[in-house]
């Protein structure tokens, strides 16, 4: 299959890796020249496991380019709609001009039988739009939903081995169902299951998933503040009600609470959404939902200020995680960078590092005192404020760590170390300044 990706970000640009990967030619293309030509050159332009690889291979092969010119979709018959839908200043509704214009760039270039294919998370109602859009232009093509589940450290195992396909055809649409057939052939094969809909349930199937994930996760949140009010500890509570299958254990890790660029917009945008459709009501309690997940970052920043003696003006700070979560180098909207970012609007000196992310958060926020090394952010702290669960975090060594310090004092935002063993060590170095993992032992920030 003939496969052109419009908008060749976080999503897009996995996703023509892994058709290319799956044998389709594949062609990409984004307004931003920098960025192709990087992918041009088989070197993503963030950080994502496992596509640097999936990229020169598809590259070397001669099924995937790269392009700033939209003509050059007029060799494909299946077009997907990668481009961003970010989150509107005002109104918290999805900003749809991108979408609108990678459409309305196609529409000149399709032919009888093409199928353009949206993937970007976008309102109810949106699809049936960008149908009749399609339609009124006379060139044959028509339009189908197919919306992304993908993680994001997971995205190229997500996009070859998808937990589902969802596909919102307009009614009758065999040929579009068959072409996405064809596309997903490999997926379906592993007995992927798949859902055909109409528009509004595909694009309803979307932000309805992230608007059930959002509240887990601040569920547990909540659990943990009284947890915390009570002397419970909050992961034994997570585990115990995991155990129920009906409930299950994923997605119950407290502490910093989610981020990103997809969660906080898209339960956001569900709300704007569904108050334009007069059924605001019905979601309400997704605003509770973002409260709580937001008073997360609020409770970690008074954490560290209590660590240090209630104020952090003048003390060093170090700040170990600026990713929204492992495994990425996306700081939008993410709960690391904003309790950074916070800490040093109350005068500490924060110093900060990450594996990945330190280009992504110096381009957001140059402002921030960032260093390559933990041993950099560590020395001479006044207090650790451990805040992205990355893996060489949580294999950290807390006789290194404490010996490096100035106080031994570490708050663990995400839950990610084992506070008996950290401090034991803390003991161990310096009896009479143990290294007090807030987090951990006490079910602060769970
Ligand atoms: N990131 C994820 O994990 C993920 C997962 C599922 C769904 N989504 C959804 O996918 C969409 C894209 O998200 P993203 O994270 O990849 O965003 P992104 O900002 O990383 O990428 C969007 C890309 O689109 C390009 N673009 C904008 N207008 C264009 C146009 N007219 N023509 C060609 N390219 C254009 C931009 O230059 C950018 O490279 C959003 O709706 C998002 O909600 C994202
Ligand atoms: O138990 C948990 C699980 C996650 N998080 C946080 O939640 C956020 C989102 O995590 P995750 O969902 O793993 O990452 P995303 O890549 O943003 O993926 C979500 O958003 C995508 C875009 O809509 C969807 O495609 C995915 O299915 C959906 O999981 C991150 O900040 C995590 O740190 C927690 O705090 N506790």
């Amino acid at each position: 299959m003939k496969i052109s990706v419009i908008g060749c970000g976080y999503l897009g640009a996995v996703h023509a890796a892994c058709m290319a990967d799956l044998g389709h030619e594949v062609v990409g293309v984004d307004v931003d020249a920098a960025k192709v030509a990087l992918l041009s050159a088989g070197t993503p332009p963030f950080f994502e496991p496992g596509l640097p690889e999936l990229l020169r291979s598809a590259i070397a092969s001669g099924r995937l380019s790269f392009t700033t010119d939209i003509s050059a979709v007029r060799e494909a018959t299946v077009h997907f709609i990668a481009v961003g839908t970010p989150q509107l200043a005002q109104t918290a509704a999805l900003d749809l001009r991108y979408v609108d214009a990678a459409v309305e760039g196609l529409l000149p270039h399709l032919r009888d039988g093409d199928l353009v294919v949206g993937k970007s998370t976008v309102p109810v109602g949106t699809a049936a739009r960008l149908a009749e859009l399609v339609r009124s232009a006379g060139s044959g093509a028509t339009l189908a939903w197919n919306p992304e589940f993908l993680r994001e450290g997971f995205a190229v195992k997500d996009t070859l081995a998808p937990d589902r396909l969802v596909y919102g055809l307009a009614p009758g649409d065999s040929v579009g169902e068959r072409l996405l057939d064809s596309v997903y052939a490999s997926a379906l094969a592993l007995g992927t299951p798949k859902v055909v809909a109409d528009f509004a349930t595909a694009e309803l199937v979307k932000v309805a998933a992230n608007a059930f994930l959002a509240p887990k996760i601040s569920f547990i949140n909540a659990m943990a503040e009284v947890a915390e009010a009570t002397g419970a500890d909050v992961t034994q509570l997570a585990d115990a009600i995991g155990y129920d299958a009906r409930i299950g254990r994923k997605f119950l890790n407290a502490g910093l609470g989610f981020g990103g660029g997809c969660l906080p917009k898209d339960i956001r945008g569900f709300m704007a959404r569904a108050e334009e459709l007069g059924v605001d009501q019905a979601l309400s309690f997704l605003r509770e939902v973002d409260s709580i997940n937001l008073r997360r970052r609020g409770r970690m920043v008074d954490l560290v200020t209590e660590v240090v003696g209630g104020d952090v003006a003048g003390k060093r700070i170090a700040v170990l995680g600026l990713a929204f979560k492992p495994d990425s180098d996306d700081v939008r909207d993410s709960p690391a960078i904003d309790v950074a970012v916070r800490l040093a609007a109350l005068g500490a000196d924060v110093v900060a590092t990450d594996p990945e992310a330190l280009e992504t958060s110096r381009r957001r926020f140059p402002d921030l005192n960032y260093v390559a090394s933990v041993d950099d952010a560590v020395r001479g702290a006044d207090a650790v404020a451990l805040l992205t669960e990355w893996k060489t975090y949580r294999a950290l060594d807390p006789t290194l760590v404490g010996s490096a310090v100035a106080t031994r004092a570490i708050v663990d935002g995400r839950n990610c170390l084992d506070p008996v063993q950290w401090r034991a060590a803390g003991g161990c170095t310096e009896p009479s300044a143990p290294l007090n993992v807030l987090a951990g032992a006490n079910t602060q920030m769970r």
